[in-house]
């Protein structure tokens, strides 16, 4: 429990600081929706086209930017949800729950991939039980919704940058998990205002004493801090913007000074070109603006400038401390770099601090399913990195699949969700290489490289390879205790080795392990939720490299390596994983008109090996009788799948070959 211990010594001295904060009586209610007459963006002084949003009346000290964050299902979008609709930014039964998950991906898998902001205006009454002495006062509140998933915490990184505060969600029954711990440090290193929300309170099993407990033994958070919600039922919600305004500081930055812009995101739209996400830190911003690119010193015109309430809405202007939109002509995405600083062209500024670069934790080749499809899928890459850009992409070309993409991703999710957004927003078909981790060697000329393609792993046999190290991380995991035994055996069977093992109350159990990222990349989690009934939460950040005993694993089909199947394992797990990748790719290829020979080799040795026996596939086989444009119709689609198929040698491979091989662990 070190560690924690050590930070939550930290966080002590924080939250007493806002434990001091008033928590006088007040009511607030929300303004009315933007299409009342009453509504200040009803009452502006633009005279924009589209709708008239005045944001005049917001100076810094009427802001609040404040972030979500949880463990995945804690609750983030329904409660970023039911905020919307008490301050009436979208109606109520609206139809879609989950507004801000807005990518078809997010939505079919009930997760959120990509952070949104939404600007929300909110009218606060103080003193309302004398009608006649109420005390008003408007705020603007941007609210950004983060994702839960460990593989997106960059995107929660950098929306943190563009905020004060965070609500931080835990599911009153689950309790704090592995993710609410790191996404609290990451909120806590970012320096907010940290409000607890417990949430799911409606639930038979919810225990919110009991959170409270955790969090304070973790944290060192007041009990008393705690606002405890349900984001189903409503209740308990009407304290969460009072507390907002009430704890978490207005946005810094200073008006009067030269514009600087922090980049937050971008994507591309058909029309308008690259549309920049931006939290203006100091100046204003108007439409017609000269803007440059501290990063590239290109020079754009702010064509349309406004705020997402929810979708973009045209303001004109966008003063301090608020968070919108800039359409300014970027087409490309090399130009809209995450993290920039924009600026009035002709100022002198100092940049802004930027983020981190994104730190690649599994690679994989991508490469289009059609070797003729080659441009379109470049195009696809590159539109959709625009929205992603924690992708890294570099083309390399490969024997069997032809030119293609080696990218880099933050985990496995991640590359799976990009896979999916690559399919369904661009209709791009693609094979991905099995995923794998930046190895390092060292070779006998005293040369070291990073080996994100095990294809490039030294073929030259006067170069030997001296020494290797893979890459670690430190995960932390929390589980009930009755699974404390499993999970052991599972993370020493992974390499793992164990840095702590506490309790955070008498019923569940935390623990920090040191495992080769190889080891958790794939089917870990999957494994962890198995053997702890889905119980098991976890979590993990990268560590260092350590010296390992890695081997190149090749696949040969008839004597042939195909390079692209080619993977680096440890040597300890070679032969089980030779076996598995040799049995899997023997129920996915078809039987032809020879034999065929699978085999997996370290070096010139052969560790596993199957056949396939010569037959035709006779897809004619039953169909008797003399239906001839029935025979047709089986042997196009028999026409149309062998396009599917990629030749390597003589040997036809179907794509789901390559996909069936990313299983193996
Ligand atoms: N009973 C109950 N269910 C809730 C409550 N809030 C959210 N849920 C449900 O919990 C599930 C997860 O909610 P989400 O809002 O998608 O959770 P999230 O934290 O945004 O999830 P990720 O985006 O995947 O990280 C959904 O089925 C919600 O309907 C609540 O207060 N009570």
């Amino acid at each position: 429990m070190g560690s924690l211990y050590r930070a939550s010594k930290h966080a002590r001295s924080r939250l007493r600081q806002l434990s001091l904060l008033s928590s006088e009586p007040s009511k607030l209610r929300p303004l009315p929706a933007p299409e009342h007459p009453d509504h200040p963006c009803r009452r502006g002084s633009c005279s924009i086209a589209g709708p008239a949003v005045d944001l005049g009346g917001y100076p810094p000290e009427r802001i609040r930017n404040f972030s979500i964050i949880a463990h995945v299902d804690h609750g983030k979008s329904t409660l970023a949800d039911r905020l919307l609709e008490l301050t009436g930014t979208i109606k109520k039964g609206h139809g879609q729950p989950q507004y801000l998950d807005k990518l078809q991906v997010e939505r079919e898998r009930g997760i959120t991939v990509k952070a949104q902001t939404v600007t929300m205006f909110y009218r606060r009454i103080i003193n309302s039980s004398d009608i006649n002495n109420e005390e008003q006062s408007d705020y603007l509140l941007n609210l950004i919704d983060t994702p839960g998933h460990v593989d997106f915490s960059y995107e929660v990184s950098r929306s943190l940058a563009a905020c004060q505060g965070a609500l931080l969600v835990v599911d009153a029954a689950q309790g704090v998990q592995a993710q609410t711990v790191a996404n609290f440090y990451l909120a806590f290193e970012s320096n907010l205002t940290i409000i607890p929300v417990i949430n799911k309170i409606d639930q038979p099993t919810a225990d919110p004493d009991r959170v409270k407990a955790q969090l304070k033994s973790l944290f060192d958070i007041d009990p008393e801090d705690a606002l405890l919600t349900s984001a189903k039922t409503g209740q308990g919600l009407e304290h969460v913007l009072p507390a907002v305004i009430e704890r978490i500081p207005s946005p810094p930055g200073k008006c009067d000074s030269p514009l600087r812009m922090l980049l937050l995101d971008s994507y591309y739209d058909e029309y308008k070109g690259v549309i920049c996400h931006v939290a203006v830190v100091d100046g204003t911003l108007r439409k017609g603006d000269k803007i440059a690119s501290a990063a590239t010193n290109q020079a754009y015109e702010a064509l349309d400038v406004g705020i997402m309430h929810p979708e973009l809405t045209p303001t004109g202007i966008l003063f301090t401390g608020q968070v919108g939109y800039v359409v300014s002509g970027i087409r490309s995405t090399k130009e809209a770099r995450v993290g920039d600083t924009l600026y009035h062209a002709r100022s002198i500024v100092e940049p802004l601090p930027g983020f981190k670069a994104a730190k690649h934790m599994v690679f994989s080749g991508l490469y289009p399913a059609d070797g003729s499809d080659f441009e379109a899928l470049n195009h696809a890459i590159e539109r959709l990195t625009c929205n992603d850009a924690s992708v890294s992409v570099t083309k390399e070309s490969s024997t069997a699949l032809g030119m293609g993409f080696r990218c880099g991703f933050l985990g496995l999710l991640h590359m799976d969700v990009f896979h999916q957004r690559l399919e369904q927003e661009y209709g791009a078909r693609i094979i991905s290489t099995i995923p794998t981790v930046p190895y390092i060697f060292e070779y006998s000329d005293g040369s070291k490289v990073q080996v994100q393609n095990p294809a490039t792993l030294a073929s030259n046999p006067g170069k030997r390879v001296t020494a290797c190290w893979e890459p670690s991380v430190i995960a932390t995991i929390i589980i009930p205790s009755e699974y404390v035994g499993p999970v052991i055996t599972l993370c020493s069977e992974r390499r793992g080795e164990q840095l702590e093992y506490s309790f955070i109350d008498s019923q569940r159990a935390f623990m920090k392990y040191r495992l080769p990222l190889r080891e958790i990349v794939v089917d870990f989690y999957n494994e962890l939720k198995s053997i702890t009934s889905g119980y098991a939460s976890f979590d993990y950040e990268d560590a260092d490299y350590q010296t390992s005993d890695l081997v190149k694993l090749d696949i040969l089909l008839n004597g042939q390596p195909v390079d692209a199947m080619a993977t680096i394992v440890h040597q300890l797990k070679a032969q089980r994983i030779g076996r598995e990748l040799v049995d899997r790719l023997k129920k996915f290829i078809d039987r032809q008109m020879f034999e065929i020979t699978i085999q997996a080799a370290i070096g010139s040795k052969v560790i596993a090996r199957e056949t396939i026996s010569a037959m035709r596939k006779n897809v004619l086989a039953k169909c008797y009788g003399g239906d001839i444009t029935r025979k047709k119709k089986l042997l196009e689609k028999q026409k149309e799948g062998k396009k599917r198929m990629k030749r390597v040698g003589s040997v036809d491979i179907p794509q789901e070959a390559f996909h069936e091989l990313l299983k193996v662990s």
